[in-house]
């Protein structure tokens, strides 16, 4: 995927994630309101019975606000939070030694958990289950197992791909958490309190620009908001209007809906060369030099979710919406399609 991408909504390479803006606590979290409100009773209510709270699932797209939930999780626990990562954990002895270095009650949090080496996955269970270690020790005839008893513990998952984790795994979760897109008034309220803390004055439809062409994503929210105070401070006065963020986010190539030159691509292509499909990932993948993966994580979610596209058994499929935001018309055969 190309880095440079404004919308994209990965983490870039030194983009540091602006700990400023990060909230830190539960009510300073806006957005994903149910999810939060859950979170806040399994919380409060491991509390009271001085437990491990339930292990944690985290699913959905980039940038919605997973890694923040889990060290909010942490905190208002009062627990410890280790934070590791699938792709990390390369053999069954790297899981063992962060599992015995953990204290009771201690929040550990595992990103891209669908990423796991199935060996280091054997481990895990009778840990989550049972808090307890099963590690062959030795080789050969002279192997051994010996059993370790853990402090109880609480995983906490992340995955921008649910369809990937192994049932066993899966399963183990007792608090699966899907998080959603942003609506425009959460993300207007996200940018209002991101500004705020730069010090960088916004106006009401300032902020409401840029929340509306952030793709539902917090992390692309504050990514746009940097780039618009830039435009303001070098040319304007300084404060955020809606103005200055049009001709900024235009001048990015991010346009109305918030798509940017790959989304468009991506529509553009299925368009021109497929009659607006159906069209197999696999070769959209090729044709857009682009990891299935990437299309499946990154850029398909935002279209599907504006009902851009549309997934059948047969591939995708543009919809009325998108012919529309491309400004072409719908061919003769996809007419009926629509109705
Ligand atoms: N509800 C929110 N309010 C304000 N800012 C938020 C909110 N959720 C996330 N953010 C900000 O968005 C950015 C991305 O959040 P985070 O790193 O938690 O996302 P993520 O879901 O873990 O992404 P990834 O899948 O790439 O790991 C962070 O800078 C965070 O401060
Ligand atoms: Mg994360």
């Amino acid at each position: 995927m190309d880095e440079t991408r404004d919308v994209a909504p990965e983490r870039q390479p030194g983009e540091g994630e602006d700990r400023a803006l990060r909230p830190q606590q539960l009510d300073e979290f806006i957005g994903q309101a149910e999810a939060r409100a859950n979170l806040k009773v399994f919380i409060e209510s491991a509390k009271m019975r001085g437990e491990a709270m339930d292990h944690t699932l985290f699913h959905g797209p980039p940038g919605l606000g997973k890694t923040t939930l889990a060290q909010i999780m942490a905190r208002e626990l009062g627990v410890g939070f280790r934070m590791t990562s699938g792709p990390v954990l390369a053999k069954a002895g790297d899981l063992a030694a962060i599992l015995t270095n953990l204290e009771a009650r201690d929040v550990l949090f595992i990103d891209e958990i669908h990423r796991l080496n199935p060996a280091v996955e054997e481990v895990l269970y009778p840990a989550l289950e049972d808090f307890e270690l099963d590690l062959v020790i030795g080789e050969g005839p002279a192997a051994r197992t010996v059993r370790i008893e853990l402090q109880p513990f609480t995983l906490v998952g992340a995955t921008t791909r649910l369809g990937l984790l192994t049932t066993p795994l899966r399963d183990r979760f007792g608090i699966p958490t899907r998080l959603e897109f942003y609506t425009v008034s959460e993300l207007h309220e996200i940018v209002t309190r991101g500004a705020r803390l730069m010090g960088a004055p916004a106006a009401v439809d300032g902020a409401q620009e840029i929340a509306r062409r952030a793709r539902g994503t917090p992390r692309i929210a504050g990514r746009l908001l940097r780039r618009v105070v830039d435009f303001a401070l070098v040319e304007g006065d300084g404060t955020v209007t809606r103005e200055i963020a049009d001709r900024a986010l235009t001048r990015l190539g991010v346009d109305h809906l918030g798509l940017d030159g790959a989304d468009r691509r991506y529509l553009r292509l299925v368009a021109e060369n497929y009659m607006g499909g159906p069209v197999g990932i696999e070769t959209l993948s090729a044709a857009l030099s682009e990891s299935r993966d990437a299309l499946e994580e990154v850029i398909e979610p935002f279209l599907l979710q504006q009902g851009l596209i549309q997934r059948t058994p047969r591939g995708r499929m543009l919809a009325q919406k998108a012919w529309t935001h491309l400004g072409l018309d719908v061919p003769k055969g996809q007419q009926d399609f629509f109705g």
